[in-house]
């Protein structure tokens, strides 16, 4: 088993303290944490380049630092057309969503579904944030310990708690100032991490081009698959448009990520912050793909798994990096401080956005306290959720799933009905709050339904019932076909599902009138077509008439 030096373990303890650094910075600076204005929204006063590193930071944890290299090594690149979707899921959010939220200066997002239509409805929307952010939060902590512990035999629970406990008390001290700041700082050390396992793996690989010559006669450069079959799991259409759901219901509509929007200084901003987003995401995106074709390069066909050196695809990466880098003391250990980075990054903004719902939406609004008392009661909430985090990375260790599927499906069965509430109330000014939550129900009983479906349809014993050499070739019909669908497609399905089911049940319990629809909570459809329409057509205009003039006249 490949062993970790002495370096390798101060490295992976400098990420911790410095972390633990900024957080008590922010804790003695400034307004000493003493306001949840302060606390939850950085007093407004975010600048634009922290916020769109944090925000990519937010949803890119050690799940998606194993889990698209090994993705990548198996199945070749068709994952990375994934970064299709970030066009249109970052454009809608930066001038759709944003300017919404922004302008209804509201003190959190599932506050809209209150505007929009009533505090019940808000209630829901609150619940199932919740209940998306303790799962989620779960995989992101237990994935990069788990890993650890099966590549080096470092202590599995020893890593959940230490960076357990650390997250929990920079966040809880520093609030959201903290969070954005050591996002930033562990986005620089997970970058610089996986470029330098990149580089030496090339090395190993004997250099670029035999790298190149490598992965190309392996089969691994995928051509764009244009396959419109939905129960494929990566296509384009799959990634490049299910995907966009994905997004909005991550950029658009979550709290951490609003959180953000609502904390900068401006409303350009925070569109500007969203825009930035997109080269970081890439970025990231590249890199991850880039290791899992390093890692075809050095190892070929002969996988570490097939040799039985480990017991699952989502322990490769890690155990490339020990067998690659042995050689380079050091370096093992900053490729773990990067995977941790990634993780830390992720749950310290779950701990800040579910401390925030929980104390602006479950709790204020029934109890009146002083506002160094609701201060106070937001780090309990925070240090709270830690303990709650580490309680359900033991749940996830009881389930046993590739982890990028896993977090992913976790977007789209709850994420995506939460988008579907929102979508309802922004694009559908007769939905009433009847209609909103019964969508949202009927929305969250699809998502189990398909998503539980196909777990289970897809578990090895199921496969025996199936006879042989059809699997490939028969299409699976009706409720398997239902159960096979890609996954990439959840969010889609999902809030599709909300908002259908939300409009019936409006018209049939009398639909909303214009006039009684709040100000600024309904997106003008039309108007805003209309006016595209007329700016497009002064532009052609504009292009073709100087010619039609002269030659006229
Ligand atoms: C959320 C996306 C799809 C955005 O690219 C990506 O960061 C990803 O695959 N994330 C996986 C979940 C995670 O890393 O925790
Ligand atoms: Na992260």
């Amino acid at each position: 088993m490949p062993y970790f030096t002495i370096i390798d373990y101060v490295i992976f303890a400098l990420l911790l303290v410095a972390s633990m650094a900024i957080g008590l910075y922010y804790a003695f600076t400034g307004g000493r944490q003493s306001t949840t204005q302060e606390f939850m929204y950085a007093d407004r006063s975010m600048k634009c380049l922290p916020l769109s590193l944090s925000l990519m930071a937010t949803f890119q944890s050690a799940v998606a630092i194993i889990g698209t290299p090994a993705e990548v090594y198996a199945n070749g690149t068709q994952y990375w057309f994934i970064g299709c979707c970030y066009i249109l899921g970052l454009l809608i959010p930066a001038h759709i969503f944003i300017p919404m939220f922004y302008r209804l200066h509201l003190t959190s997002v599932y506050q809209y579904l209150e505007l929009r239509f009533c505090k019940a409805v808000r209630i829901c929307g609150t619940v199932t944030f919740i209940f998306q952010m303790v799962i989620y939060m779960g995989v992101g902590i237990y994935t990069p310990a788990l890993a650890l512990n099966a590549v080096t035999g470092f202590h599995l629970w020893g890593a959940v708690l230490a960076t357990g406990l650390v997250c929990t008390l920079y966040t809880a001290l520093g609030g959201l100032k903290a969070v954005v700041w050591t996002d930033v700082f562990q986005t620089v050390v997970m970058f610089t991490g996986q470029l330098a396992v990149i580089i030496v793996g090339v090395h190993q690989a004997g250099g670029l081009s035999d790298a190149w010559v490598k992965v190309r006669d392996g089969g691994r450069i995928s051509g764009i698959d244009l396959n419109p079959d939905p129960t494929v799991r990566h296509t384009f259409w799959t990634l490049g448009v299910g995907g966009v759901f994905l997004m909005l219901s991550l950029y658009g509509v979550n709290q951490a990520q609003v959180q953000r929007y609502l904390s900068s200084r401006t409303e350009k901003e925070a569109v500007m912050s969203c825009y930035m987003v997109f080269p970081c995401l890439q970025v990231a995106l590249m890199l991850s793909c880039l290791m899992g074709l390093v890692m075809y390069a050095c190892y070929g066909n002969n996988s570490p798994l097939e040799q039985q050196y480990i017991t699952s695809k989502d322990q490769m990466v890690l155990y490339f990096v020990m067998d690659m880098l042995q050689n380079f003391p050091g370096l093992p250990g900053l490729f773990v401080a990067c995977l941790f980075s990634a993780s830390l990054s992720t749950i310290s903004s779950a701990f800040n956005s579910l401390a925030t719902v929980t104390m602006v939406d479950l709790i204020k609004p029934h109890y009146s306290m002083t506002e160094a008392r609701a201060t106070l009661l937001s780090k309990m909430l925070a240090l709270s959720y830690g303990i709650i985090c580490v309680a359900m990375a033991y749940v996830v260790h009881l389930m046993n799933s590739s982890v990028l599927q896993a977090a992913l499906s976790i977007f789209g069965m709850v994420g995506g009905p939460l988008l579907g509430l929102f979508c309802l109330g922004i694009f559908f000014p007769c939905a009433n709050s009847i209609g909103a939550v019964t969508g949202l129900a009927a929305g969250l009983v699809m998502a189990f339904w398909v998503g539980i479906g196909g777990f289970l349809s897809r578990m090895p014993s199921s496969v025996q019932v199936l006879p042989f050499n059809s699997t490939n070739t028969v299409r699976p019909a009706g409720l398997n076909g239902l159960y096979s669908l890609s996954y990439m497609w959840y969010s889609a399905l999902n809030s599709s599902t909300v908002v259908l089911i939300g409009l019936i049940i409006s018209f049939m319990t009398g639909p909303t009138k214009g006039d009684d629809v709040a100000s600024g909570t309904v997106y003008p459809v039309m108007r805003t077509a209309q006016s595209l329409l007329h700016k497009l057509v002064k532009l052609s205009a504009c292009c073709t008439s100087p010619e039609h003039t002269v030659r006229w006249s």
